[in-house]
């Protein structure tokens, strides 16, 4: 992280002791110019140093054709002075060496730039994205916000480049020009001027005309490339259902809808090239038949004919050069723009301005009258009430819907509770930065989230500081050791993709590995051994038995049989509590919820089987809630 991103400047709205906060946008990601004008700032010295190396570059190169005008009338006078050619020319030569010079100087610098500035973007964009939550990065695409980002840097770049060499050389040009043609005839300047604006202004516009074709390229080819890498990705299906022939055939459909766009993007740019090199045909002649007319008469000299003439050809052609650069400067312009819309919303979820950096060390959790709701949805929790004292096992079970991952993501603060409170060890959880609450929870998670790194790394992930024997205990704890010193290169094989390499066992036991080398008071398994087969759930029963000795656990469960031998079961339907107390109790209770999913579940039900025979549909036709036997249960439950 640069500084300019660990100072970032967020202004903030009062925030109260208990209500979430959610923070404004940082200053630099709330429009493209005060994007750029951040950037320019943080290396103004050297963002400075590379413009006015660039003007003086530029400078030099119209003085440059001065030089030849001096030297053309020295040798072509009436009466040839060659001392006076000889000083002309000594002074051309230096002018060529110090525009060079000058150039690779700017080169230098704007490599030094945009390069360092392209690495802030990206850190500072990556940066602030971290702060959205997951949903955020649900509804837009991993690889398209990865685009997104190395874009914008690319963007920065562009916008930087294009000014220095583009916009700057033809603009002194023209000053040059106008200040030199002024010296001989004033109308020649004057209309040199119209000229050069007319061709700029018309080539703008022309090339306006052409950005709906252009975007409509770059719309074809990002889909062409999306669905490349469908089909890259999907691959086994493709060899699964031998639709090699029918994926090619789909994909030249695409490539060639995207040829077509992509000639015709061509073809404007071809267009305006030759709409250009007509108003230079023009231009150009005009002003050589003005100056020879002029040197007929006498007025002006055979070194200002040379002068004209490479003045209004030098001019003439950065003319098309700055239009260009106009019109593909609005383009990044616009796509910065977006994807600071994008990115650059303000985080959901964000540490209020006094939130304590106190990691909690009591597993103490307690949900008092939380209501909760995904948006402008229905409630998915309602007057949740539940206290979990430290060191206790609960499951949490419940039919699909019930809310069950929710509470457990509010646990972790991945949302914000909309009425009540949460507290951990005490702690409102809205009053500890998310980090360190979040350096309080170890989650395993059904699909435990990997890195292409190697599986040492992967496992080390929970705590970059520990050492490799501490690695190795936490490995050896999990019942890791065995199957990772049997790959080929032990801890350091590279796990592939999110872990292909591995089974489903094997990366849920590196998950319980992570959480070992973590080491925090609460664990929670959200249906952390679902989908294993028998064998590799014992192994991954057994790593988890030993993790959770003296933590406070908070398991989801599908299958019952895995909270057995659990302190406390929370029984959840609709988002409430129906059914509270320990496994054996509930099991044993007459008409109880829990008793009859369990007895359901050993005959080889499924949960949501056993939901659907306990609900009754209402006269309407859905499901009201109509749970049988549960009014008694629907009160409030008490902490064992
Ligand atoms: N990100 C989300 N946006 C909108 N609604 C959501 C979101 N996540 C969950 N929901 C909805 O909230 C309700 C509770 O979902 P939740 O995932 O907590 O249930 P669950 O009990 O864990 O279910 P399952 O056992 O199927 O995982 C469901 O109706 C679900 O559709």
């Amino acid at each position: 992280m640069t500084d300019a991103t660990a100072a970032i400047d967020f202004e903030t709205s009062p925030a109260t002791d208990s209500r979430p906060h959610r923070a404004d946008v940082p200053r630099f990601l709330r429009s493209p110019v005060v994007f750029i004008l951040h950037y320019l700032k943080n290396r103004r010295w050297l963002f400075g140093s590379l413009f006015a190396v660039a003007l003086a570059a530029s400078s030099c190169s119209v003085v440059v054709q001065y030089g030849m005008k001096l030297l053309v009338d020295a040798i072509s006078g009436s009466t040839p002075n060659p001392s006076a050619a000889w000083t002309a020319l000594a002074f051309f030569i230096v002018l060529i060496g110090m525009e060079s010079l000058l150039w690779r100087s700017s080169g230098w610098l704007a490599a030094k730039t945009t390069i360092s500035v392209g690495v802030d973007v990206r850190l500072d964009l990556l940066d602030y994205m971290i702060g959205h939550p997951v949903r955020y990065f649900q509804d837009n695409l991993a690889g398209a916000l990865g685009h997104r980002v190395t874009a914008t840097a690319g963007a920065f770049g562009i916008l930087v480049n294009r000014t220095v060499w583009d916009i700057a050389p033809p603009v002194i040009s023209f000053v040059g020009a106008f200040i030199i043609f002024a010296t001989f005839d004033i109308w020649m300047s004057l209309t040199l001027a119209a000229f050069a604006l007319a061709v700029t202004a018309g080539l703008i516009l022309f090339g306006f005309g052409g950005r709906e074709l252009h975007r409509a390229y770059a719309e074809q080819s990002g889909h062409v490339g999306g669905e490349l890498i469908d089909v890259i990705t999907n691959v086994w299906a493709v060899k699964a259902f031998s639709a090699r022939d029918r994926e090619r055939s789909r994909l030249a459909h695409a490539f060639s809808r995207e040829a077509v766009a992509q000639r015709t993007s061509w073809m404007f740019t071809e267009k305006s090239r030759v709409l250009h090199d007509i108003m230079l045909l023009v231009m150009a002649g005009s002003m050589l038949v003005w100056s020879m007319l002029l040197w007929q008469r006498g007025s002006i000299t055979s070194g200002d004919v040379v002068v004209v003439s490479a003045l209004t050809f030098r001019i003439l052609h950065g003319s098309r050069d700055l239009a260009m650069a106009l019109v593909d400067m609005t383009q990044h312009f616009s796509y910065l723009g977006e994807t600071l819309r994008i990115i650059g919303q303000p985080h959901e979820i964000a540490d209020a301005p006094e939130a304590a950096p106190i990691v909690p060390h009591e597993g103490e959790v307690e949900f008092l009258d939380v209501a909760f709701a995904y948006g402008e949805g229905r409630k998915v929790l309602r007057d949740f009430t539940l206290s979990i004292p430290a060191g206790q096992k609960v499951g949490i079970v419940g039919p699909s819907g019930a809310g069950k991952s929710t509470i457990v993501h509010l646990l972790q603060r991945l949302h914000d509770v909309q009425e009540g409170e949460l507290r951990i060890g005490g702690h409102p959880v809205v009053g500890l930065q998310q980090d360190s609450l979040r350096a309080a929870i170890s989650v395993v998670p059904q699909e435990v989230s990997l890195f292409h790194r190697s599986i040492g790394d992967n496992i080390r992930f929970a705590r970059p500081n520990a050492t490799d024997e501490e690695v190795v205990a936490a490995a050896k704890a999990a019942y890791c050791d065995d199957f990772i010193r049997a790959l080929p290169d032990g801890y350091d094989t590279l796990v592939g993709e999110r872990g292909a390499k591995l089974s489903g066992g094997q990366r849920q036991r590196v998950g319980i590995a992570r959480a070992f080398l973590k080491d925090t008071p609460i664990i929670i398994l959200d249906e952390a051994t679902s989908g294993l087969d028998t064998q590799s759930e014992i192994e991954v029963q057994s790593a988890l038995a030993r993790l959770m000795r003296d933590r406070t656990v908070i398991a989801v469960a599908h299958r019952l049989s895995t909270i057995a031998g659990f302190d406390r079961v929370v029984v959840v339907i609709e988002g409430q509590i129906v059914e509270d107390g320990s496994p054996k109790d509930l099991r044993r209770k007459e008409g109880g919820i829990f008793a009859r999913m369990w007895s359901l579940q050993a005959e080889g039900l499924s949960m949501d089987d056993i939901a659907a025979s306990m609900i009754e549909p209402s006269r309407e036709g859905g499901y009201a809630g109509q749970v049988f036997g549960l009014g008694e249960a629907r009160e409030p439950a008490k902490v064992p």
